[in-house]
């Protein structure tokens, strides 16, 4: 990159040092939300939404919990206008919502906000203008005093309205582009504005703050929250509310110090639609203050049904990497992260600790309405024996010996980099069963006898190996010892039988069990078969069979 020397630091730093809020480390409690999908959101789309798409976009944010919603621009378009109108005289907005209404600091804006609104019971009018240095210098061509003044004339404007309807509409300002803004001057406008609204504690003001750009990294855009917050006039009577954009990917970052900082209040959109880069994305936001333990008071815990509505509405696409709402957020391809995953469900299940801490798993996918079989343990050629063995167990109720799954893994593994796919659990427990259960090939049994003798066992085994029959007779310590015993003599077999495990099938079928059996050959490299039988006897030789088919 040549030209860096083309740009410069477009932020200003508060006159004081304003570093309080770094002694906190968490966000204590939910913010006041307000959404601003309706409107910022929807003024970055490529088609903005329309009618019904508006109307059931609100019902859907309504139903996730948000108290306060910035519904539009009404004086931007009839559709939005329309919109409006369509929620107060329809009835659609519940008692305890608060609809939003944005203007500009323009007096026939203003007005036509004013007549969008008639007859809601809860709204807040909120106006704004540019602050910031290069929007005086170059848009409005305006010194301090005169931009100072469109806040001022606008605010009056908002009061004055509000008492000739005889309502009772709260007052939102913003000092737009707020973080190219000289904070002295940013704190002077608003307290200008809040001296007309003389906010009260029945009646508070909002002044929010917005990252309309982010300039800057996001401990100085908290050090200029916190600026503000120490120097408001009427500051216990007025809501501190943040609206960050995410120009520098920190918008999430800008909200949670900026909370810690003193803010109240946070606007933002689900999946951080918005301008350019997007606002801040409120369920990062609030499923980040749940995974620590704090209440979002919005409720995500569906979050795959609001992820197809929002796309359906916008048009967007939420990226598979997207905080907790992402296709891909909770899946772990890669064997590392698999075994512990598998390892921490099975701490879970035996300890039950009162927290979740599993590894690699933020928060507990089910909280969100995701699932562990489809979302978390996914197998590809990164993949290893933990995730094969976890999936084989909690879907299928295989549950292998500890040196079985590492061979399983690896079938797994190559499989899967062979084909470039990954593999899909019915797809796992196909490849298991051709590879590891009854295989009957080069060596079958085609009959087996036993005869109890002095405490031993004798077997009488009929054999056939490369299309040849043979009948050998052995004794074991056991059943299938004596078999090994019988096929070793049969055919010189070297081996040694050194793991055998069984279980009851639960998944498949009740009646049936499982045997596993692994050998050790001369190379010291081990062999595994597994056989599925009613008779655990029958399970056990047909997976001695298969270990030495697949030695
Ligand atoms: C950061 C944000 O997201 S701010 C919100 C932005 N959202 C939108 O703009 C979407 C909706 N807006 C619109 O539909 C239109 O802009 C309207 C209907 C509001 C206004 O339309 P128009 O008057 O035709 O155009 P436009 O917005 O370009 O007006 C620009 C004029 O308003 C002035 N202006 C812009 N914003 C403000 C403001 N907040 N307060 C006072 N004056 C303002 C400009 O200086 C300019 O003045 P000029 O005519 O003397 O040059
Ligand atoms: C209107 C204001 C609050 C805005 O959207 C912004 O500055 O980003
Ligand atoms: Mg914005």
């Amino acid at each position: 990159m040549k030209n860096s020397s083309k740009y410069k630091r477009q932020y200003f730093l508060p006159p004081v040092k304003c570093m309080d809020w770094t002694e906190k480390d968490h966000v204590e409690k939910a913010p006041i939300w307000c959404s601003v999908d309706l409107r910022d959101g929807n003024q970055a789309l490529v088609i903005p939404m329309n009618l019904e798409q508006k109307v059931e976009f609100f019902k859907l944010l309504v139903e996730i919990g948000f108290k306060e919603i910035e519904v539009g621009f009404p004086a931007a378009s009839e559709t939005e206008y329309t919109f409006l109108r369509k929620l107060i005289e329809e009835d659609l907005i519940p008692d305890d919502v608060t609809i939003q209404v944005l203007t500009q600091a323009r007096e026939h804006i203003i007005k036509k906000t004013f007549e969008a609104v008639k007859g809601a019971k809860n709204v807040i009018v909120h106006v704004y203008n540019s602050t910031s240095l290069s929007q005086r210098e170059q848009v409005f061509h305006k010194s301090k005093e005169e931009i100072l003044k469109i806040a001022v004339e606008g605010a009056k404007l908002l009061k004055q309205l509000t008492e000739e309807a005889g309502a009772d509409y709260r007052f939102e300002y913003s000092p737009e582009s707020f973080t190219g803004t000289e904070p002295e001057y940013a704190l002077e406008v608003c307290n200008a504005v809040l001296d007309i609204w003389q906010p009260t504690a029945d009646r508070k003001a909002i002044i929010n703050l917005p990252v309309t750009v982010e300039h800057s990294m996001p401990h100085v855009y908290a050090s200029q929250v916190e600026y503000m917050c120490k120097n408001l006039k009427y500051r216990e009577n007025v809501v501190v509310s943040l609206h960050p954009h995410n120009d520098r990917g920190c918008g999430v970052a800008d909200a949670e110090m900026g909370i810690l900082a003193g803010a109240d209040r946070v606007e933002g959109t689900l999946f951080g639609n918005g301008e350019r880069t997007g606002n801040v994305d409120i369920v990062t936001l609030a499923l980040n203050m749940y995974a620590q333990g704090v209440e979002p008071e919005l409720d995500f815990t569906d979050i795959s049904s609001i992820c197809k509505k929002y796309e359906s509405f916008t048009g967007m696409t939420i990226n598979e990497r997207s905080p907790y709402s992402g296709a891909l957020v909770f899946a772990a391809f890669s064997g590392s992260h698999q075994d512990a995953i598998a390892k921490g469900m099975h701490w879970l299940d035996e300890k039950k600790p009162e927290h979740w801490t599993v590894p690699y798993l933020p928060i507990d996918p089910k909280d969100v309405g995701r699932n562990y079989d489809a979302d978390v343990i996914r197998i590809n050629s990164q993949s290893g024996k933990g995730g094969v063995g976890y999936i084989l167990e909690t879907k299928f109720g295989l549950n292998l010996p500890p040196k079985m799954r590492e061979a399983m893994g690896y079938t797994a593994k190559a499989v899967s980099d062979h084909t470039h796919k990954e593999l899909m659990p019915e797809e796992i427990f196909e490849l298991f069963k051709r590879t590891f259960e009854n295989v009957v090939s080069p060596l079958s049994l085609n009959g087996v006898h036993f005869q109890q003798v002095n405490g031993g066992i004798t077997t009488q085994v009929t054999s056939i190996f490369n299309g040849k029959e043979i009948t050998t007779e052995a004794e074991g310590n056991g059943r299938l010892n004596a078999v090994s015993n019988a096929l070793k003599k049969a055919y010189n077999f070297e081996y040694d039988l050194v793991t055998y495990q069984e279980h009851a099938l639960e998944q498949s079928s009740s009646s049936k069990a499982i045997a596993y059996v692994g050998i050790r050959k001369p190379d010291g490299t081990l062999s595994w078969g597994a056989g599925v039988d009613v008779d655990i006897i029958r399970a056990s030789i047909d997976a001695l069979v298969t270990a030495i088919n697949n030695r």
